[in-house]
This record gives structure tokens, sequence and C-alpha cells, in this order.
């Protein structure tokens, strides 16, 4: 029998799932793939609670696919060492699979693609994950915005409700290939524990979209969406976040969607900035890169409440609220003057919606290195920031039971001075 195969990736859904939806018009039965890729897998601990979540989410839609006798066949291995396996198998027409833009993915898929393309199978992909991809949003001249105003102008001009928004579903569940006992995997057989971390439920009512302006910035309130680690792993559609975003009367949440995607475009048009500063002299800096302060800020213990906080709120949840994020990394970068490749790797490795696009555009803002970035010379003050955000410190005592304490540790080093250090080692880098 000939089939096509359907590749999920990090668009863990059946509903409003545009390649899938898209397969299953096609001509020929589809088989539901999902692979565990370890050369992914092999950077990770044991107990990561991404990999707990994608696999709860997997075995969710093959529990709903059973129901319609069908299934999803979800293996462990290298992807292309997977599709010659499932070459030999089936006889295979085509692969069809949501767009996946990150430089890894992009060489995996070609390699994949090259793969089948010798045995004559087809390999078609979609975008899904974003409502605009690559350069659809590109100045006149077709240049990529490197600001974000501009381009979230350009996004809002180009968009069209009727066209973006489509709700694609076609649950046509007899074009799936009719087996319920495809093969399957356990936690344990892919190197891995279940997580004590758990994703939290995420918010997205039309009261939290009301207040989200107001209240977004103030992290003991439970104000922002924690839609993160789904939208990462796409188990709810950016179309249909952007359709209740653009119910409320405020656009505020709209504009941080767009944020996702203008990172997006970043990493597409320059994937060197995963490891090279997008400004490049800002690859002068003499780091300080100073082993025990790394180790002091990764454990919540710098001695500043905001950054100590935070820190251990990543630490014990997968999760670090934003304006939080721009205090630590800014204090990482300006008043400890370590590389923010060092931080980008730590937060990669901790938080739940770790996403390569924005965890590297939003560090390079944080460094002064990066597309829109604030200038090097605003150093964020890391007590006016909590004066201002957490006036009656109800988050930071959440996180510092010691907080007024004498084993709370002294600041390690002296806002003032590390400022003024700051400013001479980054005018020194840009103006050589
Ligand atoms: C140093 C640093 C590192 C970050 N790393 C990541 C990361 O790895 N993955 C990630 O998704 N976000 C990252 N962010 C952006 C932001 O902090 C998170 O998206 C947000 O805190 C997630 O919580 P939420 O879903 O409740 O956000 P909400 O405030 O409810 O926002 C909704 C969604 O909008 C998008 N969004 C909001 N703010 C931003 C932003 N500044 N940049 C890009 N998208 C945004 C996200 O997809 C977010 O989930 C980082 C920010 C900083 C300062």
């Amino acid at each position: 029998m000939e089939i096509n195969i359907f590749w999920f990736r990090r668009d863990l859904r059946l509903d409003d799932n545009v390649g899938f939806t898209n397969a299953l018009k096609g001509t020929y039965p589809v088989l539901p793939v999902f692979i565990f890729d370890n050369e992914i897998l092999t950077e990770l601990t044991k107990d990561d609670a991404r990999v707990t979540f994608i696999f709860e989410s997997v075995q969710k839609m093959r529990k709903e696919l059973q129901e319609h006798q069908s299934s999803i066949a979800v293996y462990f291995g290298k992807p292309i060492e997977i599709f010659r396996q499932l070459t030999s198998e089936y006889t295979l027409k085509n692969v069809i699979t949501n767009r996946d833009y990150e430089p890894y993915a992009k060489q995996r898929d070609k390699e994949v693609k090259e793969l089948l393309a010798k045995k004559d199978i087809g390999f078609y992909t979609y975008k899904d994950q974003v409502i605009f991809e690559k350069d659809e949003v590109v100045k006149d001249n077709g240049e990529p915005y490197v600001v974000y105003t501009p381009y979230m102008k350009k996004w809002k001009e180009k968009f069209d409700e009727s066209k973006h928004l489509e709700k694609v579903s076609y649950r046509q569940w007899q074009n799936l290939i009719q087996n319920t006992r495809l093969p399957n995997v356990t936690l344990r057989d892919i190197g891995f524990e279940r997580s004590k971390i758990k994703v939290p439920d995420f918010d997205i009512s039309a009261d939290l979209l009301a207040s989200y302006k107001q209240h977004r910035n103030f992290p003991s309130e439970d104000a922002t969406s924690r839609i993160g680690p789904h939208l990462r792993f796409g188990t709810v559609s950016i179309r249909e976040l952007v359709t209740l975003a653009l119910k409320a009367t405020d656009k505020t949440y709209l504009n941080e969607l767009i944020w996702r995607e203008f990172f997006m475009q970043i990493l597409w048009h320059f994937p060197k900035t995963t490891h090279n500063a997008f400004k490049e002299k800002y690859d002068r800096i003499q780091w300080r890169n100073n082993k025990e302060e790394f180790k002091a800020w990764k454990n919540g213990k710098t001695g500043y409440p905001m950054v100590d906080a935070g820190m251990r709120q990543l630490n014990d949840t997968g999760y670090m609220h934003n304006r939080v994020r721009m205090v630590v990394a800014g204090f990482l970068c300006k008043h400890l003057l370590i590389d923010w490749r060092w931080g980008e790797a730590y937060f990669a490795e901790k938080l739940l919606d770790y996403e390569l696009a924005s965890n590297v555009g939003n560090w390079q803002w944080a460094a002064g290195s990066g597309v829109d970035a604030a200038p090097y010379f605003r150093i964020f003050n890391p007590i006016t920031q909590l004066k201002k955000f957490d006036k009656d410190n109800e988050y930071v005592k959440k996180w510092i039971s010691e907080l007024n304490a004498s084993n709370y540790p002294q600041p390690i080093v002296d806002h003032k001075e590390a400022r003024e250090r700051a400013l001479k080692v980054y005018k020194r880098a840009v103006s050589e």
C-alpha cells in the first residue's frame, strides 16, 4: 500500500495544524510519525521537564488517534536513520511536515529531503508556527528589518484576517492508516525520567488580555499568559492566539506575539547571531567571565534580591517572569561582565519556553549587542527595578526565604562601581 507520512515536530496538536490537515486531504493514507531525536536529547539532563512535556503531549495525541482507529508511530534515533528504516518498511509517496526555521532543523530537513529524493519520495513543508515567516515581512527594498517597530507596523499592514487566521481542521480520520498498534517508546526507552517540574496551564482569557498591559510588568502578579512552552511545542496554534489577541481592545499582547516573529526572522536572516554579536564590535568586549560569580548568579546568591529571586524561580520552576529576565540578563552582562552566551546557554538548559530565536534575541538585547538593542550605557539598576516593580517585596520574598536574615549574601558587586566598570569596558570595545 502506498502511503504518506506526516512528521510531527514542534506542532504537537491535531487541530488547526496546517501540515497535518493538508496530509489528511491528500490521496494516500497517512502515517503520523514522531521522532525523539537523539542528537538533541543527548544534550539534556535525564529529568528534563521539556522532554516529559513532549512525551506526554505525543502520548495524548496517540490516545486521541487510537479512538479513531489509528495512532502515531513514535521512534527514538537520528531522523535520517529512522527515515531510512521507514523507506524500507513502507511504500512511501511523500513526507509532509511543518517548517522549522532553526539552523539545526534546516540542516536536518535538507538531509532528509535529499535521502527521500534519491528514492523518488516527495518532501513537502508548510508554514504553521508563525503568521509570517522568513522574508514575508521585509522592507520595500527587500532587506530584512532589524528594528522592531517598523517590522511590527509592516506585519500589521500585511496581515489579512481572512487569509492568515483561517482555522485549518479536517477531521477525516478514515484517511489515516487504520492501525492502533504502531510503534511507541517509553520515557525510559529514550533514557529519561519523569520530571518533577510541570508545564503550567496557560491563561488566554479575555480578562487576562484586557488587563495585560497594566499588570504584565509586575512579577508578583499572575498577569501573563504562560503560553511560552505551548507555543514552543505547538500544543496551541498561533492563529488561535492571534485571533484572541485581536479581540482585545488593547493590542499589547498582539505586539508581544509579533516580537516572537521578529526574532524568528532575525535568526532566519542572520543565523550567525546564535554565536556572534549582531553588532560585530560587541564581540570585542573583554568579558571578565569570573566562574565564581557566574555560579552565584546561577544559584540566586548575588545579594541582589530581584536577580536572586528570578534565578531561584527559574531553577525551581523552569519559568522566570519577563521583567525579571531583563534584570538578571542585564546584571550578568553589565554588572558581572560575563559573556551573554553563558547566560543564554544557562537559560536554554532551564527555561520551559526556551526558544532559540527569542532567547538569543533577548540576550543580545540585554547585552546591547543585538538588533534593536538598548544602547550599552543604559544599565538597569537592580535596586530601582525592585522598587518599581515589586515595591512590597512580594515576589522576592516568595523565592528568597532568608531575605531578611543574616545568611542572605551581601551584594557580590557594588552597583555603582560595577556600572562604571561596565561603561569603561563597553566603551573601549565599541570605540576601538
Ligand atoms: C533574557 C531573556 C531571555 C528570553 N528567552 C526566551 C525564550 O527562550 N523563549 C521565549 O519564548 N521567550 C523568551 N523571552 C521573552 C519573554 O520573557 C517570554 O516570552 C515570556 O516571559 C514568556 O512568558 P509568557 O508566555 O507568560 O509571556 P506573555 O507575556 O504572556 O507573552 C505571550 C507570548 O509572547 C511572546 N513574547 C513575549 N515577550 C517576548 C519577547 N520579549 N521576545 C519574544 N517573544 C516574546 C512569547 O511567545 C510569549 O509566550 C526572553 C526574555 C529575556 C529578557
